[in-house]
């Protein structure tokens, strides 16, 4: 797998670009406008930029790099693409339609389709396609720079040798860690990390303790690198509330219903810390 494609160059799609050009990967970057395509270029540029500042790369690496990036507003161009990993919005429809076109134009055989939804059914997507045994889960955490993890989702279809090939891609050349997951509502990470989020603002909603004393908690408490608020900022309060619906939906269960705050903070337009203004508003 060296052709590598990514849909969507949001917080997400940004990230597992920036992991496989680093990784030597020829990487082809989709999103819907020149808008959107501007602002994944512009991200990985600053993280790139960052690296070099910290002395983790080199001015000249991070040149071949961003040349090993190529950005396109048309799915056709992802013809030729071994691999095509979807981040795009957390929506349902918006991804069964982003894998029924990848159907229509990724011409081997062979290749693989790839979700990072956090917490949708992948057999939906698999049954978008006319090649549902070629469709898995690949889950990256935030930031995918950063975070070792990748979740390996394996539909109820889905063939072991492209759970063997995503993994051996993930571990091999990208250099995260993988666990096996389950094709359940929030896999594993999620399953357990939602309800989290979710009480943290319940907790704040209800008045019990401020922003500032939850994190303060979680972090000088229980060592986790940021609280829960911050985190539901870093990861956008828009994909916080799909995530929510979307595993409430499918389990009912009440620990991951949404909190009303939750969709009013949406409602506002305060999508957390890529919008400047999430729970916190000191994002510069
Ligand atoms: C209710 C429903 C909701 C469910 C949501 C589920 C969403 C999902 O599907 C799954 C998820 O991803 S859940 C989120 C998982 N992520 C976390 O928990 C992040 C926790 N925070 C951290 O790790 C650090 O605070 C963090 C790394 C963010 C920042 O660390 P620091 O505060 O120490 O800041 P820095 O010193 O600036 O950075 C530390 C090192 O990381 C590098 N870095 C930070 N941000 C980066 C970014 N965006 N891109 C690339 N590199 C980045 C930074 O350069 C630095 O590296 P070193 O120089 O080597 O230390
Ligand atoms: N934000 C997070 O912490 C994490 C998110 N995820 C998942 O990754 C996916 C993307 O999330 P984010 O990057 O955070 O969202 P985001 O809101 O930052 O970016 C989504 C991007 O998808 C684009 N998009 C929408 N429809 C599209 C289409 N039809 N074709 C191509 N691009 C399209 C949007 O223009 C936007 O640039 C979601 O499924 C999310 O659940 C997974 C792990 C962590």
């Amino acid at each position: 797998m060296q052709l590598i494609g990514v849909v969507g160059c949001g917080l997400m799609g940004s990230g597992i670009a920036e992991v496989a050009a680093k990784a030597g990967l020829d990487v082809i970057v989709r999103d819907i406008n020149e808008q959107a395509v501007d602002a994944g270029r512009a991200r990985i540029g600053k993280s790139l930029n960052r690296a070099v500042e910290r002395g983790k790369l080199t001015a000249e690496r991070r040149d071949a790099v961003l040349s090993s990036l190529r950005f396109t507003t048309d799915i056709s161009e992802l013809a030729d693409r071994d691999l095509v990993i979807e981040a795009a919005s957390e929506n349902e429809e918006i991804k069964k339609s982003v894998f029924a076109d990848l159907d229509a134009v990724v011409t081997k055989p062979d290749a693989v389709l790839a979700s990072n939804t956090s917490s949708m059914p992948i057999v939906r997507f698999a049954k978008a396609t006319s090649r549902p045994e070629r469709v898995v889960g690949m889950h990256f955490f935030n930031p995918a720079p950063v975070q070792p993890l990748v979740e390996i989702v394996s539909s109820v279809l889905t063939a072991p040798d492209v759970v063997d090939a995503v993994r051996s891609l993930a571990e091999d050349v990208l250099g995260k860690v993988t666990i096996s997951a389950q094709d359940r509502p929030g896999f594993i990470v999620n399953a357990l990390l939602v309800p989290y989020l979710l009480s943290a603002i319940r907790m704040y909603e209800s008045g019990a303790a401020s922003l500032e004393d939850i994190d303060a908690g979680m972090v000088n408490g229980c060592a986790h690198p940021m609280g829960p608020m911050r985190l539901n900022d870093l990861v956008g309060l828009d994909t916080t509330l799909a995530i929510a619906k979307s595993v409430h939906a499918e389990t009912g269960d009440p620990a991951y219903a949404p909190p009303v705050l939750l969709s009013r903070m949406v409602d506002a337009g305060f999508h957390g810390k890529k919008a400047g203004r999430g729970f916190y508003n000191d994002y510069s």
